[in-house]
Parts: structure tokens; sequence; C-alpha cells
């Protein structure tokens, strides 16, 4: 029998190289609607979790954009946009309500439950979270959680909920049409801001108060615009995230009743002219592994790398410049004679917030120096 719903076009003329494609006849499908047998229309099941931030917070009056303080729930939120039950059917959770500044290993572990129970259920996620560290949680995200199809889409503000103008509720409305999009299958961790869609893994803060505030060198996923999701690519997930599995042992956690794993301590030093190889010997007995933004592309004085090539923890070299990268070639080396192990590791093209939590993530699944290194080599470094 023919299937009506698909039309087949030949793209070449010449029958002997022509090449196939399938196109739906049905293509004005925005949202994520399917008809069940019975010929009722199901809408996607989204899952809005709140965790606070900017977008959640009030401020003293609606000229105010700074000092302000986190005060809304995700119901309060939910209650400022624009009527979604057309959209798609939505489930709301609390997992917190702090700055971002706040949220630390506790408030990860309690979004990666939170994601990887509604994955079991939903069509799509939405999770607000203050913008500061938002890159931080979306690249853990990415890298702990292999969510199929399903996106899961990040949403802040630059503004405070009471300020005039506040993007916050448009932001909120667009990430979950995104996250109900069937458009947005398969696409993996997403950010949405200021009618921008970015990759959660690779997307970086650049500007510390204007709108637009979130920077992605490897370019924009799409845009949204009255109502519409546009992509300006085909699905992808990014190709350099290495995938953990998070086995989480009795043992990693100190309280094995509420299984919380603590993750091993990792520190972040910025590098700078008269660095101090006192201070690097300090941190270095205080963690596990330290990650270092280096200048340049590696750069540090010799006395530092000197310390550092005597250290028995890994120490990975990133970078205080926002874009280009370190690369292995740049490393210092041990000296001849010397007995030391080869502990430096270039971060590639990640940030020095990148590299700590997936120095973290490679140290609380134990790996070796060298698998920590070919974890970072896929993101050119190593
Ligand atoms: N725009 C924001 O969300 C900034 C806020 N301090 C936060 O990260 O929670």
């Amino acid at each position: 029998m023919p299937n009506d719903d698909i039309e087949i076009k030949t793209i070449c003329a010449d029958l002997e190289s022509s090449k196939f494609c399938l196109l739906s006849s049905n293509h004005d499908d925005e949202q994520a609607l399917s008809e069940d047998s019975g010929g009722i229309i199901k809408l996607p099941k989204i899952k809005i979790f709140g965790t606070g931030g900017t977008i959640a917070s009030k401020g003293a009056s609606s000229s105010h954009t700074a000092g302000y303080h986190v005060d809304l729930t995700i119901q309060q939120l939910l209650e400022s946009i624009p009527d979604i039950s057309g959209i798609c059917e939505i489930d709301y959770e609390q997992l917190c309500n702090v700055d971002s500044k706040e949220i630390d290993e506790r408030s990860l572990l309690k979004i990666y439950t939170g994601v990887s129970t509604a994955l079991q259920t939903c069509d799509g996620i939405v999770i607000t979270h203050g913008t500061d560290t938002l890159s931080e949680t979306t690249f853990f995200i990415e890298s702990s959680i292999d969510s199929g199809d399903v996106p899961i889409v990040f949403v802040g503000s630059m503004r405070p909920s009471t300020s005039v103008s506040a993007d916050g509720p448009m932001n909120l409305y667009q990430a979950i049409c995104i996250a109900a999009s069937k458009q947005s299958r398969g696409r993996g961790v997403l950010v949405s801001l200021n009618d921008q869609i970015s990759a959660g893994y690779y997307i970086t803060k650049t500007n510390a108060n204007s709108l637009d505030s979130f920077n992605v060198r490897q370019g924009y996923l799409g845009n949204f615009f009255n109502n519409e999701v546009h992509y300006y690519w085909p699905p992808a997930k990014p190709e350099v995230c290495h995938k953990f599995k998070l086995r989480i042992l009795p043992n990693d956690c100190p309280d094995a009743t509420s299984m919380q794993p603590r993750f091993p301590t990792v520190h972040i030093l910025y590098g700078h002219q008269s660095l101090s190889p006192e201070l690097i010997k300090l941190v270095a007995q205080q963690c596990a592994g330290l990650v270092i933004a280096t200048m340049g592309a590696g750069s540090l004085p010799s006395a530092v790398n000197d310390v550092i090539l005597e250290l028995s923890i890994p120490v990975i070299y990133s970078k205080r410049s926002m874009d280009g990268m370190v690369p292995k070639a740049n490393l210092p080396r041990p000296h001849t004679g010397s007995n030391s192990k080869p502990n430096i590791i270039a971060s590639g093209f990640l940030n020095p917030e990148k590299s700590r939590i997936l120095l973290q993530l490679c140290l609380f699944e134990r790996f070796a120096l060298s698998e920590i290194k070919n974890v970072f080599g896929r993101a050119y470094g190593g």
C-alpha cells in the first residue's frame, strides 16, 4: 500500500544516478503534536525544573537591574508567561532556588537525578538557572547524560522579574516552545537566551550585564522569533564530548543513606606575571587536581612549571584568553634525568571552569593519567 503521507522526490533528473529523499507531507509541525489512533491530539510532555537565578529574582524597584535577590518559585515564573496549553503539557518541580553562585555538587546531582528521571517519561525538559554558572551546569549535564532524542533546554535571564522589560518571561516561554518542538529532538543540551539557541556544551557567558550575555564561537544553533523555532543546522551533538556513566558507589558517598557522592576537589588558579610557585605548592596540598588559567596558549613562569612538574596530581593547563586553545606542543616537559611523571595535561579549547568539571568527572571515575589525557585529547588537548 503506498503511503500518501510520504512524498518521494527525485533530486536528479538522470535516473541512473538519482537520489531519493523522503519528505513528510506534514511540514508545518512546529510543535511536536501527534495524533493517536483515535484522532486525539497528543501534546508533548515537558518537565520544567526551577533552580533560581536572576530569572527568579526581584529587585528594589523597576529601574533596578542589580542588587536583587531570588524570590520567585517556578510556579510563579510560569504564571508570568503566555498561555502554553495549546503547545504542550507541563509538569514542574522546584529543585532548589538560589543564585547560581550557590550551585554546588549537591545541586548538580539534584539536577542530574531530576533530568535522568524525567527522561523516562518526557518529550522535553526545561531548566531555569542563573546565568553566571549556567555553562558549568550545561557542560556537566551534557557530559554525564545521554538524553537520546529528548532536548534539555536551559534558560535564564539578565534582568530581574521586577525590572522594566524583564527578559525572563519571554526567555522561559521560548525555552518551553523549543523543548516542545520536534525540530529540537536529538540536539542534547541547549541554551535559550535572548532569542538565540546555543549548544550547552560550548556556551560561555561573555558579558556580565547585557541581555546578549552568551557568546558561542562555534556559532548559534538557531533562533526563536515570533513563535517560530529556526535551526541553522540539522540535529547534532558536540563531537568532542566525552560521556561519563557516573557510577555512584556507596564508598563515594560520605553519607551512605543519602547516596550523595563527594566529587574530588579540583581548584582553579589564575596565571599572571610573577605568579608565585609557593602558591601552587600550597593549593596543590588541598586538592586532587588543579586547573591553571595560563597566559596565552600555556605560558607560565619557568619556576612555576618546575614546581608543577614535581607534583603528583594532574594539572590542566587551560587559558585566560576566551578564544583559542592550549595545545599539547606547548606543555613543559620534565628535565632530562628527572623522575617526575608527565602530570601536565593541555585543556585544548576548554576554558578553566569546564576543564575543572571534566577533571572532576575523570577523577570521580578513577581514570588513570593516560585516560585523563585521552579525554582532554578529544577537546584537542591531552
Ligand atoms: N543573570 C543571572 O542569572 C545572574 C545571577 N547572579 C545568577 O547567576 O544567578
